[in-house]
């Protein structure tokens, strides 16, 4: 096993410089192997439940599904029209004419078999009957009353608008494999496969507090410089869209005996801990202190905007317990809480979870104005993205980019983000785009 924290104050290795997001996001995936592997051991079923298909959505799925059957269990027609064996099919234009001997439906299948001149007219989703391959579609027949049906040799193929046995899915084969975040699809599959309950992770239990002496709960009346407490708000909606079980530790003060208890209890309840605030150079001594007493959590700067300092590590849930908290200490920052979380956090809880697709896909689209960007750090911007007047995607910063101000997010629908070494984007130039939309 690898050094659990390569960047903690313990390590080896020493931080002297702002860490790259990439290397900051490369020791958190680390870190949660390592303990993903260490859970392992100790006992891995206990991670699971069974759960009916009616609470499986969002849910990440523990073992592959396996089929029990084929799908579809039997070759049927994909059209309305009338199925023949493709022996009469041919390159001219010649018309076929065929005897109807029949009628199959969706659930009424045709029992006899269609010898050569003849053929049955056939609904979508009827079983193809014995002696045929091939349905034209109504539409392109010549001419069909209730005897005889009429077509152009050259209308299809042998084989066309046959629906074949197994193509979909095979008997013993996944259907779904393990790790997939359950979609509606998912549901929808597991359901056409006659499964009614899915086999998934255990939710995630994810701790949060923020800290901070001049945050007030909402209903109080704020005193002079004090403000509400807001992080907790966002986190708890990035967290419920991720269907975890969020445990809301509330506010707690500036003061080390406070926060050691406060840490503890967390820990002691969760898989995941999430603070915000007390993380920067004023603060982070004071803060070091406890989490060494605590753990084994690294001080970073790492060099991105907004969420420049970060802590991340472990806690033991219990002091003297071998057991591990996954730590996360957000930046207090109101944008900085929530672009660390889409960047580091969201894809831990889900790797922590199981899952085997933890990223978010990026698309391209067009900047509008310039957008001013020193190189040597990652930034990201908040935008909206729409289709401009040419149709193509474009994006439009939300005003003031400022870490404190939550209304930039807010009108956002997307984050531009700049790599690290870009330097200022001209009006046209195409950037990277992460849409919140599915993501959030
Ligand atoms: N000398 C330096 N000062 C600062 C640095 C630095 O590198 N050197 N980094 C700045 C950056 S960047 C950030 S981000 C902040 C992070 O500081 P903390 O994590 O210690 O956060 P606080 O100081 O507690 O809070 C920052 C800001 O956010 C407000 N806040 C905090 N918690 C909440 C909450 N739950 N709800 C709403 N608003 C909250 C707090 O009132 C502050 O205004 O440090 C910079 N300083
Ligand atoms: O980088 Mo801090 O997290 O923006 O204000």
């Amino acid at each position: 096993m690898t050094d659990l924290n390569p960047y903690s104050p313990n390590s080896p290795i020493l931080l002297s410089t702002s860490l790259h997001v990439d290397e900051a996001r490369k020791a958190i995936s680390g870190l949660v192997s390592d303990l993903i592997e260490e859970s392992r051991k100790l006992n891995s079923a206990s991670d699971m439940e069974c759960v009916t298909l009616d609470k499986a959505i969002d849910r990440i799925l523990a073992e592959d599904l396996l089929s029990p059957i084929n799908v579809p269990a039997a070759d049927n027609s994909a059209m309305d029209g009338f199925a023949f064996n493709g022996d009469c099919l041919g390159d001219s234009i010649n018309t076929v004419t065929l005897q109807i001997v029949g009628t199959a439906y969706a659930g009424k299948p045709y029992l006899g078999t269609i010898g050569a001149g003849e053929c049955l007219k056939i609904m979508t989703g009827a079983l193809m009957p014995a002696g045929c391959d091939t349905v034209i579609p109504q539409e392109l027949t010549d001419f069909a009353d209730q005897s005889v049906v009429g077509f152009k040799q050259n209308q299809v193929k042998r084989g066309d608008n046959r629906r074949l046995c197994g193509e979909d899915l095979q008997h013993n084969k996944a259907a779904i494999a393990a790790g997939r975040l359950l979609r509606p699809s998912d549901l929808g599959l597991a359901a056409s496969l006659g499964i009614a309950t899915l086999k998934v992770y255990r939710k995630l239990k994810v701790a949060i507090l923020s800290s901070g002496d001049e945050l007030r709960p909402l209903g109080q009346t704020l005193d002079a410089g004090s403000i509400y407490d807001s992080n907790r708000y966002s986190l708890t909606g990035l967290l419920n869209r991720l269907n975890l079980e969020v445990i809301d530790c509330g506010i707690v003060r500036d003061d080390p005996a406070s926060l050691k208890a406060a840490f503890i209890d967390a820990a002691s309840k969760a898989d995941v801990l999430i603070s915000s605030g007390g993380v920067s150079v004023g603060e982070a001594d004071f803060t070091k202190q406890i989490m060494q007493e605590l753990g084994d959590v690294g001080f970073w700067k790492i060099a991105m905007r907004p969420g420049r300092p970060m802590a991340f590590g472990v806690l033991k849930s219990v002091p003297g317990s071998s057991r591990k908290t996954l730590f996360f200490g957000l930046p207090g920052n109101p944008v900085a809480v929530m672009v660390t979380f889409y960047q580091f956090v969201r894809s831990a809880l889900l790797q922590l979870n199981g899952a085997s697709q933890t990223e978010v896909p990026l698309i391209q689209a067009i900047a509008e104005a310039p957008i001013r960007k020193k190189p040597g750090r990652t930034e990201f911007q908040r935008a909206i993205l729409e289709r401009g007047p040419d149709g193509r995607p474009t994006v439009k910063l939300t005003g003031s980019q400022g870490a404190g101000i939550l209304r930039s997010m807010s009108e956002a629908n997307c984050f531009v983000i700049l790599p690290h070494d870009q330097g200022n984007v001209a009006a046209g130039d195409w950037v990277d785009v992460a849409l919140f939309d599915g993501l959030l």
